[in-house]
């Protein structure tokens, strides 16, 4: 028996890793700037209870993460959780786009062992960072006995989310993190971790029909952010890029305007799968009658930036329209 799990550290940039001109810069830094071992010098000595190993897989600001970056990542913790010595993986990453990496990590990592994500909204370099800390209590996360199985966990300011209900919800602050509805998994007090819930209901990882070694390449799937005055266009220009699928982003979650229904039924024509979901913070877009008539999907509790990532990893299993609905409403 080892006295100390092993965790390892991947790192991706983000303004975890980022630096400013001055330690009161808190906008308009550069994210990606640091490594991962100049993270470490400022983190409390995560080798007191864990043996530490690192690789930094990227350096980027996580708005430019893509799809290639995310079929590269989860190659890579599937293949570091293959080892026996590994007990666990911590991911940093920006946190702009971190929502969806979680998510895409929580349909396609196939282990038990825990898989956290950490990110900052302060850079390394700023009066107050939230890196080291989150960092630290990632790294507390990733040890914990009682994180295995749940899925991909988010951890920032002292708390645990689930990756398939926590977002980003604030620009700027350190309690940016937050499942609305759902709430969190979890907190982190004084290094200790504290579960409220044994799971999730929805499936995940181990249980996921998702496996990124069969995959080549994701579909190209826009989200079209509805509005007052809506109109076809932005669906025309979808189908002209050869999208495989559109999220609808609505403006109350259930109807669509005639002027954008007239491109929606246009690209349904061309085989392109439309999922009906919210641009609202809350609720749960239900299937009704207009899903039936129309050929739609509705997203079910998925925010748009989280059924993209659903739908791109569907439509590489199947583009029966009643199969993806089922996913929908099962993931
Ligand atoms: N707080 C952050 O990490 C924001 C940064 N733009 C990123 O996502 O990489």
């Amino acid at each position: 028996m080892k006295s100390k799990p092993t965790i390892k550290i991947i790192a991706t940039g983000g303004t975890i890793a980022g630096a400013g001109s001055s330690n009161t810069i808190t906008t308009g830094y550069k994210p990606g700037a640091l490594t991962i071992e100049e993270l470490l010098e400022v983190t409390p000595d995560l080798n007191n209870f864990s043996n530490i190993e690192v690789e930094q897989l990227f350096n980027i600001d996580s708005v430019d993460m893509t799809t290639e970056c995310l079929l590269t990542l989860s190659r890579y913790i599937n293949d570091t959780l293959l080892d026996e010595e590994v007990d666990g993986v911590v991911i940093t990453h920006g946190t702009d786009t971190l929502e969806e990496t979680a998510y895409f990590l929580h349909l396609v990592i196939k282990s038990h062992k825990p898989v956290v994500i950490v990110g900052a909204v302060r850079p390394a370099t700023a009066i107050s960072a939230d890196g080291p800390l989150n960092l630290y209590n990632g790294v507390k996360v990733a040890c914990e006995r009682q994180s295995h199985g749940k899925g991909v966990l988010v951890v920032l300011n002292d708390r645990v989310g689930s990756a398939r209900y926590i977002g980003k919800m604030n620009t700027t602050t350190v309690d940016s993190f937050k499942a609305l509805e759902q709430g969190y998994i979890g907190a982190i007090v004084g290094g200790e971790v504290h579960f409220f819930y044994k799971d999730i209901t929805r499936l995940h990882t181990v249980d996921s029909i998702f496996d990124v070694e069969s995959i080549v390449e994701l579909p190209k799937v826009p989200i079209i952010y509805t509005h007052l005055g809506d109109d076809r266009h932005l669906y025309d220009a979808a189908v002209q890029v050869g999208s495989k699928g559109i999220i609808v982003a609505t403006a109350g979650g259930y109807t669509i305007s005639k002027q954008a229904e007239q491109g929606i039924q246009d690209a349904l024509k061309k085989d392109v799968v439309i999922i009906r979901s919210s641009r609202l913070s809350t609720g749960i877009v239900s299937r009704t009658n207009i899903d039936n008539e129309q050929d739609y999907i509705a997203a079910d509790s998925f925010n748009p930036q989280k059924a993209r990532i659903l739908l791109m990893l569907a439509l590489n299993v199947t583009n029966d329209k009643d199969e993806i609905q089922h996913l929908f409403q099962k993931y």
